[in-house]
């Protein structure tokens, strides 16, 4: 039988060991702030900010909703993000990306004080990832990390697949893998859209992450029975649903799950546990930043 991996029971676990971790921090005196910042008028950004939103509330985390017009100069948000950086009270900061074209991207990234950069995406915290020596582990990869660890799959020795060489997804879920230490230890190989024979990878692995979003890449054909299957792709298709779209990931679900021990569905897979592990990373700045220390599993 084939497990279908509950990520939005997981996140709940996520959520009740920072809930606890919070009640810390209040105890001290500190409450722990997380600032998003959004910049453009897409649909899912919004939905995705909102959610982040919500679940600051649920687990006692103040939340600020800072949002800017689009059409706005470059300089609003460096401007916005500088406030936010000076702010006492503010512990996480998170530029939701994508941000106009007009706005450097990598100014973005290093915009963002490296203390309060709960994404993990400034130079000098992807350095440190990169080192071995990690601030803030990247909230999709951690994500991805405790989901194997929740299945009790222990990537050490095995061959993991991560198709995606992305900033925010493949090259650190890569880098993490990689590790010396728990969660890690794994033989990594990072496939991209230049990658020659994609299944003569993807049917080596012991584990497959599918972090590209291109609807159904990954099927079941380019797959050996046994394998563990993390979909991270969301992709919104059909959009004369009702709901005016229908969320996929990267992987076929149907047929890879035939082949997999164990599968994540979209949604209910990844997503959920991004959100989980930025709550997470924003405890953990707070601990930091305010010197209390908190015990974080
Ligand atoms: N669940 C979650 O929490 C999150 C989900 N996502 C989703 O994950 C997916 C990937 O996001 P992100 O990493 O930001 O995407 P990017 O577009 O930044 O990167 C996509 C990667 O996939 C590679 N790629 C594209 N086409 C192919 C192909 N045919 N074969 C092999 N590799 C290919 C690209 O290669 P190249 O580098 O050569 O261009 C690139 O490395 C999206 O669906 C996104 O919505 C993203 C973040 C969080
Ligand atoms: N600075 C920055 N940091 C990010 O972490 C970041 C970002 N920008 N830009 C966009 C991507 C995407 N991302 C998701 C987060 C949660 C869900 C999520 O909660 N998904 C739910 C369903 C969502 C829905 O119903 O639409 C699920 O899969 O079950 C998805 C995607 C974070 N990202």
């Amino acid at each position: 039988m084939t497990t279908v991996i509950d990520g939005n029971a997981v996140a709940a676990d996520v959520r009740e060991d920072v809930s606890a971790v919070v009640d810390t921090l209040t105890d001290a005196g500190v409450t722990p702030r997380l600032a998003t910042v959004l910049m453009n008028d897409k649909q899912a950004s919004e939905t995705y900010v909102s959610m982040k939103q919500r679940d600051c509330e649920e687990v006692g985390i103040a939340a600020e909703d800072v949002r800017l017009d689009p059409d706005a100069p470059a300089e609003e948000l460096f401007d916005t993000v500088s406030d936010l950086n000076d702010r006492d009270d503010v512990h996480g900061i998170l530029v939701q990306d994508p941000t106009p074209d007009h706005v450097p991207d990598e100014r973005v990234l290093s915009a963002v004080s490296p203390a309060k950069d709960v994404d993990g995406f400034h130079p000098e915290n992807v350095g440190r990832l990169v080192a071995g020596n990690p601030r803030f582990k990247p909230c999709t990869p951690h994500g991805v990390q405790k989901l194997l660890e929740s299945e009790g799959i222990d990537p050490a020795g095995k061959e993991v697949v991560v198709v995606g060489r992305s900033k925010i997804v493949g090259k650190p879920l890569a880098n993490l893998l990689l590790q010396k230490g728990e969660g890690g230890n794994a033989t990594v190989t990072v496939c991209h859209s230049r990658t020659d024979d994609l299944a003569a990878h993807t049917r080596r692995a012991d584990v497959v992450v599918a972090a590209v979003g291109v609807p159904g890449l990954v099927d079941g054909d380019m797959l050996t029975e046994g394998t563990t299957v993390i979909d991270v792709g969301i992709n919104r298709v059909d959009a004369d649903t009702e709901k005016g779209y229908r969320l996929v990931g990267d992987v076929d679900f149907e047929s890879a799950k035939a082949k997999a021990d164990a599968i994540t569905p979209v949604p209910g897979g990844v997503g959920p546990m991004t959100r989980a592990m930025l709550l997470y990373n924003t405890v953990k700045a707070a601990s930091e930043i305010e010197d209390v220390p908190v015990d974080l599993p």
